[in-house]
This record gives C-alpha cells, structure tokens and sequence, in this order.
C-alpha cells in the first residue's frame, strides 16, 4: 500500500469552475488525455478532444456526454504526424471558436520502431514534440486574445536520459526507440521554458509535467513494457490518477508565477540539467520553427 500511495500521490483539488470556458486536449481518445478532458468537461467547459482517429473520439465524447450531462464535447480530427492535418485542425478551430482558455498537449507515441511523419520527421520528435510546437503556434493568438490561458505540456521523468542532438534529430545516424521517446519528452519541457519566457506578461502561461508510470495505452509498441505493466497493474496510477497534474496545471488559481515550470503529483518539481539550459531551448526554438517553417521573430 506504501509504494502505491508514493507511486499514486498528487489530486488537484482546485474547486474551479470552466462555464464559458473552451479547452482542446490532444490525444484525449484514451488514457491520461481522456480523464483530463471528462474532468474538465465536468467542470462546464466545451471541450475539444483533439485526435487522429474521429470514430474513437466520437465513443469518447458520447460516454463524456452521459457521464457529466455536458454537450460541449466535441471531436475533431488532430494528427500530429501530418502538418496538413494541425493545420486544417487549427484553421477549423480558429474559424469556429472565438476563445481558447485551456491548451492541453497530450498526445505522445513510445517507443515505435523507426518512422516517419508524413512531413519527414522521426515520429517521437515529430508527434511529440514539433506538432505540439506547430498547434501551439498556431493557437497562440486566439489563447493571447483569451487570456489568461494556460499551455499544458505532459511530458515524463524519461526526458532525464534525453538530450537534443542537434546534429543528428531525426534519428537517422543513430536510433533508439526508449531514447528518441526520452528525447521528444526533453524537448516537451524546453519548448515550456522558452514559451514561458516569450510569453512573460502575455497573461498566458506554460507548464510541463510528468504524470506519473500510468496505466494506459501508451506501451503498446514495447512487449517488456505490456508485460512489466501487466504485472505492476496494482503499483501503477490508474488514467484518472495520472490527470490529476494535469488539471493541476489548468486549474490551481495562483499558478501564473510558475509558469516555465515543470511538475509531478501535483508539485513542482527538478528538471535535468539538460532541461534547464537556456541556450539548448532558444536553439531547439529556432531549429523547430525552422523544420516547420514558421517565420523566427
Ligand atoms: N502512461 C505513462 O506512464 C506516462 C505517460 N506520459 C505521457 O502522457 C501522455 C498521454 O499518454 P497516455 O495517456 O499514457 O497514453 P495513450 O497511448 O493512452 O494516449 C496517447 C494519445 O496520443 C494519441 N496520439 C498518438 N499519436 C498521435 C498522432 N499522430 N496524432 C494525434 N494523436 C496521437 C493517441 O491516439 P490513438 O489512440 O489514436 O493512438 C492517444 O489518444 C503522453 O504524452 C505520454 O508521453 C508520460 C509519462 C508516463
Ligand atoms: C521498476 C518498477 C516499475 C517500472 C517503472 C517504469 C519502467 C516506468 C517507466 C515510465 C515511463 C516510460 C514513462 C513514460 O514516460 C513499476 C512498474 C512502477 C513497478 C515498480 C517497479
């Protein structure tokens, strides 16, 4: 019960309230994304469940629908291998919505063999972290025009083995699965830093977080690790646990200071030495909007 309780620690218990709010959580067809999403939507905020597969998503948001009696959630095709696709994504939204309040970047894929976006990127680097910087991008003025919003980035403790190799980010001299995964989660909180520090007295705000060894979807590319979850079924946080940093991040009031930080179980927690170098996060910046063509100011 001990290792559980250590293992399972953290609930936001912010009493907020989301009427009149509008959220779009990536990858919220499943796991962590899914319990942030019925979370919020239970709070009275329209919700967006941003995914690459709209059949899965639609079964999410009926059983959201029943279980909080909320209507606004809605479902909208994101994939974040295709920059064709987070752009028609965002255009849609834009077009659609007058405010963003809540950007939740969920979506993540784990140690897949070597692959590519349709753009040409590795996949972890390219789902994980430059669609998420795109969308971003893309969203940033209507979450300007909103404020104060927030920028929710789930990464993970695996980005404590992650570096950036500039020379090689694609993978293509060298490729691990396990590292590219940490490598893509390293980038998740630089992007936050960076974004944190442009965004300073925009009255919108950054976080990264780790939402702790969560029982969910995400190891279905690794057989050792469907089988260490299968066995640690008990030990490890249940989806709805592994959301509570999450909504933690969108919802505690007061949270505006820390923005740029990176938290665990609902707490503030130390990053690598990696993650903390200013001049890796203004260098990935520059590289990223490069990659994605997106004009550097
Ligand atoms: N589970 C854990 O122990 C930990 C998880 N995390 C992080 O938590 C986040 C959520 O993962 P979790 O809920 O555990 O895992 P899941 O696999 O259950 O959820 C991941 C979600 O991302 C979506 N996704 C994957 N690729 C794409 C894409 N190309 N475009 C759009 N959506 C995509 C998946 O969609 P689909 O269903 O279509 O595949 C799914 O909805 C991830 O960022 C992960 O890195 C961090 C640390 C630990
Ligand atoms: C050793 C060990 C565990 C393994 C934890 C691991 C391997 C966590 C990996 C987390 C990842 C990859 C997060 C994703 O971002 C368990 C199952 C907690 C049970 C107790 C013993």
């Amino acid at each position: 019960p001990q290792i559980r309780q250590m293992l399972s620690s953290g609930v936001c218990t912010s009493t907020t309230q989301l009427p009149g709010k509008v959220a779009v959580v990536t990858g919220a067809n499943s796991g962590i994304g899914k319990e942030t999403a019925k979370e919020l939507a239970q709070r009275g905020a329209r919700v967006y469940i941003a995914c690459r597969d709209v059949q899965k998503g639609e079964l999410v948001a009926k059983e959201i629908q029943t279980m909080t009696g909320n209507q606004e959630v809605l479902v909208r095709k994101l994939d974040l291998a295709d920059t064709k696709s987070i752009r028609t994504f965002a255009k849609d939204f834009l077009a659609e919505e007058k405010h963003l309040h809540i950007l939740i970047n969920n979506a993540g894929v784990m140690m897949c063999p070597y692959s590519k976006t349709a753009d040409g990127f590795e996949m972890h680097i390219g789902v994980n972290h430059l669609g998420h910087f795109l969308l971003t991008h893309l969203l940033l003025e209507k979450l300007k025009e909103s404020a104060p919003s927030r920028i929710v980035n789930v990464s993970s403790l695996a980005h404590h083995l992650g570096r950036i190799h500039f020379h090689d980010l694609q993978g293509q001299k060298f490729y691990s699965a396990g590292l590219a995964y940490c490598h893509s989660k390293l980038a998740n909180i630089l992007f936050t830093r960076e974004l944190a520090r442009r965004l300073k007295g925009s009255g919108v705000t950054a976080y990264s977080l780790h939402p702790g060894t969560v029982n969910s979807e995400l190891v279905r590319h690794s057989s050792f690790m469907r089988c260490l979850w299968r066995l640690f079924f008990f030990f490890i946080k249940t989806p709805q646990q592994g959301a509570q940093t999450s909504l933690y991040c969108a919802l505690t009031e007061g949270l505006e200071n820390l923005s740029g930080n990176h938290f665990s179980d609902c707490h503030v927690t130390w990053v690598s030495a990696q993650a903390r170098n200013e001049t890796i996060a203004r260098r990935l910046w520059d590289v990223s909007c490069d990659l994605l063509g997106i004009p550097m100011d």
